[in-house]
């Protein structure tokens, strides 16, 4: 395989669950060397650590194994903050980047466990990442140099579609919409599905039809140039089925006020977990 993913240095990433997990598995099949990769997460399934290994990753590598990384990849719970980054403060050398996927964790609040004046990114991604399909927002602290602005665009945008904002009091927000939003879609098809049931369909015929209604109707947007609105009035025949739906949905306390009090719990939560 080609190596077309260069950072200019290797990459450690902190915490390989379901979201370091997700983007690493991204980025390897985008042509990052795995032999430029450290996951340090003392809680990996054995057969995960193994699995990386066989791809040639250094899992678990004595701290003294590891040189100085361009990168580091802060994919741990928000919760280990605290506890985790001490241990690896040592590794940064002037010119190492951290970049954070922690939900709440603010850079004053990063940036205090790690050496002073270091290089800086956070970002909100989500797990669509793993199939190059994700979207994150980011925004760099003062002492990110435009090489290392550069090395954290490249591993971003490998992963799907990157935003980089000025403002970091957005994050919360980006965390609670696109961050979490997965989650949401993924409910769409739970009670959609459970809907379809209560309508009489055998569960699993329900269940398979509202996967693919999701999944296809969430390619055809992203195929598609046109408004969310437009393809929704593309389902709606005046006086049918659909319409009859969405007097409920977009009805009084329907979907959108749902949502807002759905976005804002997230985007509380997010600042809960700053501190
Ligand atoms: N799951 C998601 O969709 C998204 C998660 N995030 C953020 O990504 C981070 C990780 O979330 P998930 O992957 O969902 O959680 P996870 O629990 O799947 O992964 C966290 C990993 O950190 C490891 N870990 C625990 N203590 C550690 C330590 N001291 N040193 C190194 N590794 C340690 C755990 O063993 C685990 O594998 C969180 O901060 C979350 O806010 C951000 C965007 C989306
Ligand atoms: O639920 C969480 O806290 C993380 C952040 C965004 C998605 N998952």
């Amino acid at each position: 395989m080609t190596h077309s993913l260069d950072i200019g240095g290797s990459l450690l990433l902190l915490g390989a669950g379901k979201m370091g997990g997700a983007m690493l598995e991204g980025w390897l099949a985008l042509g990052l060397a795995p032999g430029n990769v450290a996951v340090l997460d003392p809680h990996l399934p054995a057969a995960a650590a193994a699995q990386l290994a066989e791809a040639g990753i250094a899992v678990n590598p004595s701290l003294a194994f590891l040189g100085t990384p361009a990168v580091v990849l802060l994919a741990i719970k928000p919760q280990v903050m605290e506890a985790a980054l001490p241990s690896v403060a040592p590794l940064f050398g002037p010119d190492t980047l951290a970049v954070s996927i922690m939900a709440g964790k603010t850079i004053a609040g990063i940036a205090a466990l790690l050496p002073p004046r270091t290089a800086i990114v956070r970002a909100m991604p989500n797990t669509p990442a793993a199939i190059g399909r994700g979207i994150t927002a980011a925004v760099p602290n003062g002492f990110v140099t435009p090489a290392q602005k550069e090395a954290a665009d490249a591993l971003l945008r490998a992963t799907g579609a990157l935003e980089w904002i000025d403002d970091e009091s957005l994050i919360d927000a980006v965390t609670a919409v696109s961050g979490s939003g997965p989650a949401y879609v993924f409910h769409l098809v739970e009670a959609l599905a459970a809907a379809g049931s209560a309508a009489g369909l055998p569960a699993d015929l329900a269940m398979r039809l509202a996967r693919a209604t999701v999944a296809g109707s969430g390619e055809l947007l992203h195929r598609s140039d046109q408004p969310a609105g437009t393809l929704r009035q593309n389902v709606t025949s005046p006086g049918g089925t659909t319409a009859a739906a969405l007097a409920v949905l977009m009805g009084e306390g329907g979907l959108a006020s749902l949502m807002e009090k759905a976005v804002l719990a997230a985007k509380k939560r997010a600042g809960e977990l700053a501190s």
